[in-house]
């Protein structure tokens, strides 16, 4: 991996939340780099942490119930975390953030705090003309209407939306929600950032839709040579776009490695059962992953993955959290069946050898370093407790384009 200097540097991240059920210990120390001109991607299951992440990175995880506990954000070394003001200059300076289209998000798959999040794109509003966004994105009411209009049909040109003149005099709802989400990354390029921050901004778009509106922000990014960190649950948009991948279970990172590292040969257990679970992406044909997410106010002991996996070690896996292992590759891995300096093929033999997704059977009664046979069951079978990531988007094909 020949690696350039990082735009971007989370280091021992470890956020709480307080809730009713006490403080929730949802993200525990997380570090994730972003190199220069490289795009990052985060992934994993829903509830893993993914969004919190991203809300630190641009200063906007809420606080309380939030609380940024340890850690240290770098943005070209310069430590932000610590400095609100510097936060928000870097901010408004240099970074752009691509949201979900509010309007095409507003689904029972969304908490009522992510869509009120989402809506303040629009400042809270959905019957806003452009101009009145961009003012207000740009932090500058005063700023000189027909420069921002050039700007702005020359970025929506670039987008490919059609009659972009028109478009500024349009209010989002009349717009068609893949029109919406060209709108919304033309927003986040409005402030010339170098550095690019996506939370599933196609999630709520049918998959042509989505494919176009990825081609849009690849040319974004190439254009302008830009860094970014993409999150998605897909892993098919992480083949996608990523140049590198980091796979977060539970407020962890489990691995970190090329795309191609992680999405042809995961190590960890979970990336192995995340990938196995995509038919399309993988000629494994393995189970999914059992089980649920812990409960973040009583995470399990160890490694935060045992409970669920099929190779944990009784002893081991239970007692102690696992380091990040470095490859010779540079791949890192942070479960106890590899350790520093393997190569790829050594590690691939290892997880070969010891990782095989089966049903139901419990970590309490699985043997060390014997995997069951029986595989009988497969993802899909045991509804509802089968970690289960889309190569796909949700939304079917009525809802295109239009
Ligand atoms: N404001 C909040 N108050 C309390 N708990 C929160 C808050 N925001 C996030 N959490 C908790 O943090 C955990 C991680 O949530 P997060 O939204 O980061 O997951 P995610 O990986 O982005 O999932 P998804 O793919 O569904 O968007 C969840 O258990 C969630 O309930
Ligand atoms: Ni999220």
């Amino acid at each position: 991996m020949s690696r350039t200097d990082p735009i971007l540097e989370l280091r021992d991240l470890e956020v709480h939340f307080d809730t009713f059920d006490g403080r929730a210990r949802v993200i525990n120390d997380v570090d994730i780099t972003v190199d220069e001109g490289e795009t990052v991607a985060i992934v994993g299951e829903s509830g893993c942490g993914k969004s919190v992440t991203a809300e630190t990175i641009m200063g906007m995880l809420p606080q309380p119930p939030g609380e940024i506990v340890d850690g240290e954000l770098y943005y070209k070394g310069e430590e932000l975390l610590g400095d609100q003001t510097a936060h928000e200059r870097v901010k408004s300076e240099s970074m752009g953030m691509i949201f979900q289209d509010p309007m095409t998000s507003l689904s029972p798959v969304f908490t009522v705090g992510e869509m009120m999040r989402d809506v303040l794109t629009y400042q809270g509003k959905t019957n806003v003309g452009w101009l009145e966004i961009v003012r207000n994105v740009l932090g500058r009411r005063d700023a000189d209407e027909a420069e921002m209009r050039d700007r702005s049909v020359e970025l929506l040109d670039q987008l490919q939306i059609p009659d972009p003149e028109g478009v500024l005099d349009r209010y989002p709802i009349e717009l068609s929600g893949g029109m919406r989400q060209r709108v919304l990354i033309a927003m986040a390029m409005l402030g010339e950032p170098e550095f690019l921050i996506a939370d599933e901004p196609t999630t709520a778009l049918d998959v042509t839709v989505q494919d176009q509106i990825l081609d849009l922000l690849t040319e974004q990014i190439e254009r302008e040579n830009l860094s970014m960190l993409y999150i998605t649950h897909n892993l098919g948009v992480a083949r996608r776009i990523a140049d590198r991948i980091y796979v977060m279970y539970a407020g962890e990172i489990a691995e970190v490695g090329t795309r191609d590292e992680i999405l042809d040969e995961p190590l960890h257990p979970y990336s192995r059962g995340l990938v196995d679970s995509v038919p399309k992406l993988t000629e494994f044909d393995r189970d999914g992953i059992e089980g649920l997410l812990p409960d973040y106010t009583d995470p399990p002991s160890g490694c935060r993955f045992h409970p669920r996996c099929p190779a944990a070690m009784s002893g081991t896996c239970d007692v102690e959290r696992p380091p990040r292992y470095e490859l010779s590759s540079g791949q890192e891995v942070a479960c106890h069946l590899y350790e520093d300096g393997l190569s790829r093929a050594e590690a691939a033999e290892i997880a070969a050898e010891e990782i095989e997704f089966d049903s139901g059977a419990a970590f309490e009664d699985r043997p060390t370093s014997e995997p069951a046979q029986d595989r009988s069951s497969v993802k899909g079978e045991s509804a509802g407790t089968t970690a289960s990531i889309d190569a796909q988007t949700p939304r079917s094909a009525e809802d295109t384009d239009e």
